[in-house]
């Protein structure tokens, strides 16, 4: 099946001047949950904003299930559903109105057994009546993931979904995604909380000044998560590693005062006996070692920040 979301050499300039998106290509397959991750200023909101017809992309184009999301905008559109970052809704009417209004903004006709099971699945069914004021906030989260459900979209777009929420309300929201995915809709969410990538993305996006710099599965990340470094306090500093040692992945730090190993933890050997061993035969010594897991945070920090 060809895939829900492609995009091919979208750019974004502003009248600014300022390259929000450089060439991004991208597909998203039906069904995914695929996080976007980047520092602030890094793009993502331009590319969620050009996808939903908000922002015109400077070159470039992109297909929602093979509409043309300039040239087909109004079929591209109604495929798609926005949950804004901002709580943006209308406080004095009730959860029913605003969400039966949401549907009809796309043309829809009226259909209250969608709307019922919208408000169902997101359990505000008992808020039906209730005004948008009333509610809690992670209530008020949840009206606006229902409207922007109301029109059926195949495709959901949630924009930092969990920004300034507590602990209980994120893991709510968390569950409520993977529910809406059992349903068949495809989730795109932008986020600058690793830990939510890690638990809910089937493949991440890491976006840095405009460039998409990786697209990975989230388990094949986790692989890489694997590695540890053992670092190695030498007693003599070094110049350069030894040519013995050019087996081992090693590299020298602190002005050569320490030998740094990284490793695989999830490979069946960690190499770290022969690399004592080839050490020794090196007359290399060394005072004191310590080891260090790198987390998913230090790899996406090392990858935005090594970049010019
Ligand atoms: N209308 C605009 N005119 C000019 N520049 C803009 C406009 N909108 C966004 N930008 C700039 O484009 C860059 C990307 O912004 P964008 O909102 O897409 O980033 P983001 O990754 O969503 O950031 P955040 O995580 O802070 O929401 C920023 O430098 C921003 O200042």
């Amino acid at each position: 099946m060809p895939p829900i979301i492609s995009i091919s050499k979208l750019s974004k300039t502003y009248a600014t001047g300022h390259h929000a998106l450089k060439a991004i290509d991208l597909t998203i397959d039906r069904g995914e949950i695929f996080a976007l991750l980047g520092p602030n200023g890094a793009g993502k909101t331009t590319l969620i904003s050009i996808l939903c017809g908000i922002v015109t992309p400077s070159e470039g184009e992109a297909l929602v299930d093979g509409h043309d999301i300039v040239r087909d905008y109004r079929a591209a559109r109604s495929l798609i559903g926005l949950v804004p970052q901002e709580l943006t809704t209308d406080h004095f009417e009730s959860v029913w109105s605003t969400v039966t209004f949401s549907r009809g903004l796309f043309g829809k006709p009226k259909n209250p057994a969608v709307v019922e099971k919208v408000l169902r699945d997101l359990s505000l069914w008992d808020k039906k009546d209730a005004t948008i004021r009333t509610l809690s906030g992670g209530m008020k989260r949840r009206v606006l993931i229902a409207k922007a459900l109301a029109h059926e979209p195949r495709v959901l777009f949630l924009d930092e979904p969990t920004a300034g929420v507590d602990v209980e309300l994120r893991r709510d929201m968390w569950a409520l995604v993977r529910g809406l995915r059992e349903t068949g809709v495809t989730i795109i969410l932008t986020t600058h909380y690793i830990e939510e990538a890690e638990e809910m993305a089937d493949r991440i996006g890491v976006i840095s000044k405009g460039e998409l710099i990786l697209t990975e599965n989230k388990t094949d990340l986790m692989t890489k998560l694997g590695r540890k470094q053992l670092t190695l306090n030498l007693q003599e500093p070094l110049t350069a590693v030894p040519p013995q040692l050019a087996g081992h992945d090693l590299a020298l730090a602190k002005d050569g005062s320490e030998l740094v190993y990284t490793y695989d933890t999830q490979g069946d050997r960690t190499g770290i006996t022969g690399l004592l061993t080839d050490l020794a035969a090196a007359g290399i010594h060394f005072r004191d070692l310590q080891t260090k897991q790198s987390s998913l945070e230090e790899i996406f920090v090392g990858l935005v920040s090594d970049r010019p």
